[in-house]
């Protein structure tokens, strides 16, 4: 059953064309592609880093055969059709694929409108999108040279990973600048972490941090999931008279209740949530004001649709938005989140990991950099479009994220 009224005229919003691209261009994106009989089209983002192909065949094979036909204006319908017409809720796969379509249908209507998507939502509310971009080195000393780029570059805000003494290697570290790659091979490499090597590392690289670049610049960190409540009050505690901007991810968030321990503990703002796939992933979160910022971004929670609840709950609560945006996040999300920020009231930041040249081929998009800030460009649509072509010359390689054992072998959180 379509929506359309008895007697309607043949609808050139209709969707005629539907299609998955995956390709490689220095890492792997995959993409949906919608076309309606008006010859308008729109695309999405629908990459989940290390698992890309059972999103596509999730699109391929349940999603896109179902969207033939569908009335590209009825967002809202298709993505309650997608969501609980699976009966199997939520999940990273699931929710990715519906981003995507989401995203691209957004497109479509912003397009349709003649319209940046920005315009569509209610308009800017700021000139400009706030993001933070990534210092790394193997030493303190390291990291705080890249951070005097960043600084030289215009950026406002810096996160800041540098090397643990006496582990090989760690979360948010690696020889290229601008740009981390964490997925470097086919099958899981294996790192090793070690909670008492790390914790004492991180204060005395914000007091460097502070004494070499000052205290106008803000500062963040990224734990990537790694402490217990406990640990994690204890660093957001030592971290407190360096006043970071936040504390990512400081423990595994399944168990949304413990971050009320951590709360109690210190004053430094929390940030979590990129690998939630949906506004119950962080509902206690937000009421309780246990965070205070919600890095949920669009590709990995139902598009548009979804995250803006999670918005609006998150400023009824005072969580600002904090979204995620590492390089297997594909331009496509980057340009419809930029519209997303700077519309939303209750804005925080944007993370910002620059694309390779090759990637940005693939995806011309129209948002800039400018002294800190990103803007998505005023394009009908999100400003973001895939060079086919171009795409088909850059094919799917395998890449797995790695994997994470404590020093005595036992798995432990990547
Ligand atoms: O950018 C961040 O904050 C991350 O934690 C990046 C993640 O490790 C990455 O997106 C995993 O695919
Ligand atoms: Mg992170």
């Amino acid at each position: 059953m379509t929506l359309d009224r008895a007697g309607s005229a043949p609808n050139k919003h209709a969707i005629v064309d539907a299609r998955v691209i995956v390709t490689c261009p220095g890492r792997n994106f995959v993409t949906v592609r919608i076309e309606t009989r008006g010859g308008v089209h729109g695309i999405g983002d629908a990459t989940l880093n290390g698992r890309e192909l059972a999103v596509a065949s999730y699109l391929t094979d349940h999603v896109l055969p179902c969207l033939i036909g569908r009335d590209a204006r009825q967002i809202e319908d298709i993505w309650q059709f997608f969501y609980r017409g699976a009966y199997w809720r939520r999940g990273p796969v699931t929710m990715t694929a519906i981003a995507a379509v989401d995203v691209a249908l957004w497109d479509i209507k912003a397009k349709t409108a003649g319209m940046p998507l920005y315009d569509l939502l209610g308009g800017a509310s700021r000139r400009g999108v706030m993001v933070y971009g990534h210092a790394n080195g193997g030493t303190i000393d390291e990291t705080i040279e890249q951070a005097r780029h960043y600084r030289a570059m215009g950026y406002k805000a810096i996160r800041l990973q540098s090397g643990v003494p006496g582990l090989a290697a760690t979360y948010g570290v690696s020889r290229d600048k601008l740009f981390y790659e964490p997925a470097d091979s086919a099958r899981p490499t294996e790192q090793v972490w070690s909670t008492a090597k790390y914790l004492p590392t991180v204060p005395k690289l914000f007091e460097a941090a502070r004494e070499a670049l000052g205290w106008e610049v803000h500062l963040l960190h990224d734990v990537h999931h790694r402490l217990t409540p406990i640990e994690a009050g204890r660093l957001g505690k030592d971290l407190e008279p360096f006043r970071p901007f936040w504390l990512e991810d400081c423990t595994p968030a399944e168990n949304q209740e413990s971050f009320r321990l951590i709360r109690q503990h210190t004053t430094t703002p929390l940030a979590v949530g990129e690998v939630f796939n949906s506004v119950w992933d962080a509902k206690q979160l937000i009421d309780e004001q246990l965070i205070d910022y919600i890095r949920t971004t669009l590709v990995h929670a139902g598009g548009i649709s979804h995250v803006r609840r999670i918005a609006h709950l998150a400023e009824l609560n005072n969580v600002r938005t904090g979204f995620h945006g590492a390089t297997d996040l594909s331009p496509a999300c980057m340009g419809a989140a930029l519209h997303f920020d700077l519309w939303v009231p209750n804005f925080g930041i944007q993370e910002y990991m620059r694309h390779t040249a090759e990637t940005d081929a693939v995806f011309p998009h129209a948002y800039t950099f400018d002294q800190g800030e990103l803007h998505p460009g005023d394009a009908p649509g999100h400003g973001v479009d895939i060079d086919e072509k171009l795409a088909a010359t850059f094919p799917y390689r395998a890449a797995s994220l790695p994997i994470s054992r404590l020093e005595d072998g036992t798995m432990s959180d990547w």
